[in-house]
């Protein structure tokens, strides 16, 4: 729908205006493509890069070297060029994705910098005169050479970018992108490999600025170092920007209103600061730039989202905050999610061996060793400071070690990463909320699914299996927010929920991913009486169905009743391990917990339960 819109926008175009306002209209379809691509970096991967004009450029220069040296003709030798930059790309990208924020924007400009020098002192390249003599495409016996030939030429190309873009958005991967650039210790946690994806989209961004640069040389006839340079990234970035970050139409309108506030600067400039040159242009676009930053961050698109929003008037019935959540009335022994192929009760998945970990003079956790069979719950419990979320970090692959060893159902996973945890079928939830706030409470546990689903980046960009998956990821998400009541809140904003009933999405999001082993960190933290007696039920309906559960908690008493062996840290040494009944006799235990403030409530519950 979006698309055909767009469409026919573009056509009228043609229709309605001059031949210098089509030629305008030619630059823009041009950038709008490698703005998209970096629209897509920014809003998916979370990158910002002001190294596109080098991709751009790198797509325009091996276009013009096949053409003009080689007499390749222009489809085949775009191909090409899009596929040597997106190597170019992948080269770059593995080194400098390992960076973030500022530092990968300086990277990246100083990749744009080298790639003008290399350019500029190349004599194959024609060094700072560039490449002539690049004609314009033929097809057909017919050759593209006014501005309305070449603007329908470009119209198909940027609409199949679009759709190809859009698909992606939708899709499995940007779902999971989006993840990652909400919480990325918890999609990693949910089996999403972000550094993996990010390479993808950057790879991917690449390419769209290559396609553009291919565009660019035929229609100008001649590519020379300027079109590497920084000036061209920072109009990408405005482009981007204006539209508004990660919408994909966003993108298209940047550079239509870029190239039009461009042109009409280039006009009026000269009339206002007689003898003035580009750089003036380019301070303009600074200004413009950090105005749109401060007073409309999310672009256009934010403008037209906002008034969609008042149109449709109020958001969707939100399910009743107040009420308390109250699952099915199942007795505490019938399995949930029991399956073919989960290890068999009793079976060892998680093997802890002295793990230990050190912040400078204090040791978290010291020389701590567990071992957690399928089937059973183990409970983490201990004073405040104890260690025992550092100890989840270690064992989820979320904090590298210092020593000691973790393998899950026979993978060694420390000091990897949290999605290699996922893969070997554990994950987690987190003490400080980890929500994907930008998602809906649906689209959270879908994330959850991650690794039950396939569909890949090109998969993703051409639709084929991936629509019927993602009704059944939709399918079996929606269940498991049933199940845990949560179905009417599917489709708001999860960041919009009450802080207990987060608690229960991001335990749905865990659930989502069919784990064999399920790390839960103070699961009970902010729910209610009620609630926390439900919860407790559906955990031993999962340990009926197979799975194995670690809990960190707070609330002793819940504890004691709910787990079959309880393991108590103090100062990250393990002083404890045993059934619920040898822990609250323990005087070790007795002691670290009347050791704290007296009124803290773990401390009375232990010493309650311990009392004969
Ligand atoms: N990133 C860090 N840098 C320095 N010290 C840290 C870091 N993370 C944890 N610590 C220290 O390690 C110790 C254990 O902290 P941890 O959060 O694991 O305890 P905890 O048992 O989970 O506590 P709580 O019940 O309050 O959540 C504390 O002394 C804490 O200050």
């Amino acid at each position: 729908m979006g698309i055909a819109v767009v469409a026919l926008l573009m056509l009228a175009l043609p229709l309605i205006a001059s031949s210098s306002v089509i030629n305008v209209g030619v630059y823009a379809l041009i950038y709008a493509l490698a703005a998209l691509g970096l629209s897509l970096l920014m809003g998916l991967a979370g990158q910002v890069s002001l190294g596109q004009a080098g991709f751009f450029a790198i797509g325009a220069y091996t276009q013009a070297v096949l053409v003009t040296k080689y007499e390749w003709s222009g489809l085949p030798a775009s191909v090409l060029a899009v596929a040597v930059t997106m190597l170019a790309a992948l080269l770059v990208g593995l080194p400098l994705l390992r960076l973030r924020g500022h530092y990968l924007a300086l990277a990246t400009l100083g990749f744009g910098v080298i790639v003008t020098v290399l350019a500029t002192e190349s004599d194959f390249l024609g060094a700072t005169s560039g490449i002539y003599g690049i004609t314009k495409p033929e097809m057909n016996g017919r050759t593209y050479n006014s501005p309305t030939e070449y603007y329908l030429l470009l119209v198909p190309v940027v609409l199949l970018g679009l759709w190809l873009a859009r698909n992606i958005v939708e899709s499995r991967i940007g779902r999971a992108l989006g993840a990652v650039n909400d919480s990325e210790v918890a999609a990693e946690s949910l089996g999403v490999d972000a550094f993996r994806l990010r390479v993808q989209v950057f790879v991917l961004s690449a390419a769209y600025a290559s396609v553009a640069g291919t565009a660019f040389a035929h229609w100008l006839g001649v590519i020379n170092p300027n079109a590497a340079n920084f000036p061209l990234s920072v109009k990408f970035l405005l482009m981007a920007v204006l539209g508004g970050v990660g919408s994909v139409y966003g993108a298209v309108v940047g550079a239509f209103a870029v190239e039009g506030l461009d042109d009409g600067l280039r006009r009026l400039i000269p009339e206002l600061l007689p003898g003035a040159v580009g750089e003036v242009q380019l301070i303009g676009f600074g200004i413009l730039l950090t105005t749109i930053m401060i007073f409309l961050p999310g672009g256009l698109h934010q403008l037209w989202t906002g008034a969609r929003r008042r149109m449709a008037g109020s958001a969707p019935e939100p399910g009743d905050d107040e009420e308390e959540i109250h699952l099915e009335p199942v007795a505490d022994d019938v399995p949930l999610l029991a399956r073919e192929g989960r290890p068999a009760a009793g079976t060892p998945l998680l093997e802890v061996r002295g793990l230990t970990k050190r912040f400078g003079g204090v040791t978290a956790v010291d020389d701590f060793d567990l071992t957690v069979s399928a089937g059973e719950i183990v409970a983490l419990i201990g004073p405040n400071g104890a260690g025992k979320t550092t100890a989840f970090n270690m064992i989820s692959g979320a904090v590298t070690p210092t020593a000691g060893e973790v393998t899950m159902a026979g993978t060694r996973v420390e000091g990897r990463k949290p999605h290699v945890f996922a893969r070997a079928g554990a994950t987690r939830t987190f003490q400080n909320l980890q929500i994907f706030t930008s998602a809906t409470v649906l689209g959270n546990v879908m994330v959850g699914r991650h690794l039950r689903s396939r569909s890949g980046m090109l998969g993703a960009a051409l639709v084929l299996p991936a629509r019927r998956e993602e009704r059944a990821v939709e399918e079996s998400a929606r269940e498991l927010l049933d199940l845990l009541g949560l179905g009417e809140d599917a489709d708001r904003l999860a960041a919009d929920l009450p802080f207990g009933r987060q608690r229960l999405v991001e335990i749905a999001r865990a659930l989502a991913l069919d784990p064999d082993l399920l790390l839960l960190d103070e699961p009970m933290a902010g729910l209610s009486g009620t609630e926390r007696r439900e919860l407790a039920r559906l955990l031993r309906r999962l340990r009926a169905g197979g799975m194995a559960i670690v809990l960190v908690e707070h609330d002793v008493e819940a504890v004691l009743a709910l787990a079959d062996r309880v393991a108590v840290l103090e100062d990250g040494v393990r002083i404890a391990l045993g059934t619920p009944d040898e822990v609250r006799h323990d005087p070790a235990v007795v002691a670290a917990y009347l050791g704290v403030e007296p009124e803290d409530g773990a401390a009375a519950a232990v010493a309650e339960a311990g009392a004969p």
